[in-house]
């Protein structure tokens, strides 16, 4: 029997030497501040600001986003209101973990004069990175490979298409400054769980009406898809294969993507990068080509239509979502959201045991959703008992975090 989530599952702190939340804070976040710090040929005062940043990563406190930060002058109020006032001058440690992440990288946007006004005002500090990644020729030779999905069956090319979606979230940029490489020789048998035939019944090809949870034809209207995105390059190049090819069997009518409105989390895909990843799609040629362009039609035509709503960059699980969101979502024949963040705000960053519902953790969501996403943090649901004592038995001991095992996880 799966448990039944309890409020009382602990929020994930980041305060535990040894642990992989501390980790991240204590040794990925300055990796970061490095990282950036060498990307761009920065003047002083943001060099500075940058190593204030570095040694607040060691010790400091949690600080208000300051007075005017960003060109709509709401930032700040925003952040009032996902509780800077309770957290404000404590430590980084002692904060939700999640909270803390996301306030690490407004402040590393802060740094660098992202908000402006100024040079650097909308200068994405991890761009170079990205775009590396998107030239990189295993990109090319992902979308190469493309031109043989023709000859698979239909159901072999759209589950070929899922998975690479699906593995596509390997490939982010932070995960990788600490774990180095992101091979895929590892993804057999790495699902921990698979709910892709209930994915599949509420998109089912044109012409064939999804089935609601007692498996009954439900009443036919356009078929939305929410698309919750996670990182660009070689996680939103795929996903965007995804929607094409769904849009092209029929089993959408439309598509949102949502986006960060601001660099995130290293990698995550902003509306800049949506552009890159198209014009990368376009000069690859052949198959990856003729799907960039069906996507790029659907967006001139607004079949597709891109949101980069502010509580994307929130550091709140998706339960405290605005109702604006709530609304939308609602609508959607199915929300899918990508990757490990994305999870964690979905079900709630807590230590819930691995056997807790999935469907109950993410029973306050406002419509049928589903989730694609590699482990990389210590959260899950949705196990069975057998699947968790096998994952313990295996000797791996970062199953967690490692990013070598995957999920897919539907709610109807
Ligand atoms: O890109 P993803 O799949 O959301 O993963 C990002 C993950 O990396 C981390 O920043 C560090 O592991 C996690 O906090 C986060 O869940």
């Amino acid at each position: 029997m799966p448990a039944t989530p309890a409020e009382s599952a602990p929020v994930i702190l980041g305060d535990e030497p040894g642990s992989f939340p501390h980790g991240v804070l204590a040794e990925r976040h300055p990796a970061i501040v490095r990282q950036v710090r060498a990307a761009f040929p920065y003047g002083p005062e943001v060099r500075d600001a940058l190593d204030a940043l570095l040694a607040s990563c060691a010790d400091g406190v949690v600080e208000p986003v300051p007075a005017g930060a960003d060109p709509t002058g709401r930032d700040r109020e925003r952040w009032a209101g996902w509780g800077m006032d309770a957290y404000a001058g404590r430590s980084w440690y002692d904060v939700p973990w999640l909270w803390a992440e996301s306030h690490f990288y407004r402040r590393l946007l802060d740094a660098v004069g992202y908000f402006g006004p100024g040079v650097w005002q909308g200068v994405d500090p991890f761009r170079p990175a990205k775009l590396a990644e998107l030239d990189a020729p295993e990109t090319g030779e992902e979308l190469a490979a493309l031109d043989t999905l023709a000859d698979l069956p239909a159901e072999e090319r759209i589950r070929a298409l899922l998975h690479g979606s699906l593995w596509g979230n390997r490939a982010d940029l932070g995960f990788r400054l600490s774990e180095g490489g992101t091979g895929t020789r590892e993804q057999v048998d790495a699902l921990v769980a698979d709910d892709s035939d209930a994915l599949w019944s509420l998109l089912p090809p044109a012409g064939t009406g999804p089935t609601g949870a007692t498996g009954a034809a439900t009443p036919a209207r356009p078929r939305t898809l929410c698309l919750v995105a996670d990182n660009a390059g070689r996680e939103l190049v795929p996903d965007l294969l995804l929607v094409s090819h769904l849009l092209a069997e029929g089993r959408v009518d439309r598509a949102v993507l949502h986006l960060k409105p601001y660099p995130y989390y290293v990698s995550d895909a902003t509306p800049a990068d949506l552009l890159d990843a198209l014009r990368r799609l376009a000069a690859a040629g052949g198959t990856a080509a003729a799907y960039g362009e069906r996507l790029w039609n659907a967006l001139a035509d607004g079949r597709v239509t891109v949101r980069a709503h502010p509580f994307s960059c929130a550091p709140l699980p998706y339960a405290e979502m605005p109702d604006d969101l709530r609304a939308e979502f609602a609508a959607a024949t199915v929300t899918v959201l990508k990757g490990d963040l994305n999870y964690r705000r979905l079900v709630g960053d807590r230590w819930w045991p691995p056997t807790t519902s999935f469907a109950d953790a993410t029973g306050y969501f406002p419509g049928p959703v589903a989730a694609l996403r590699t482990l990389k943090s210590d959260v899950v649901t949705g196990l069975t008992a057998g699947t968790e004592a096998a994952l313990e038995a295996s000797g791996e001991r970062r199953w967690r975090t490692s990013g070598t095992h995957a999920l897919i996880q539907v709610r109807r």
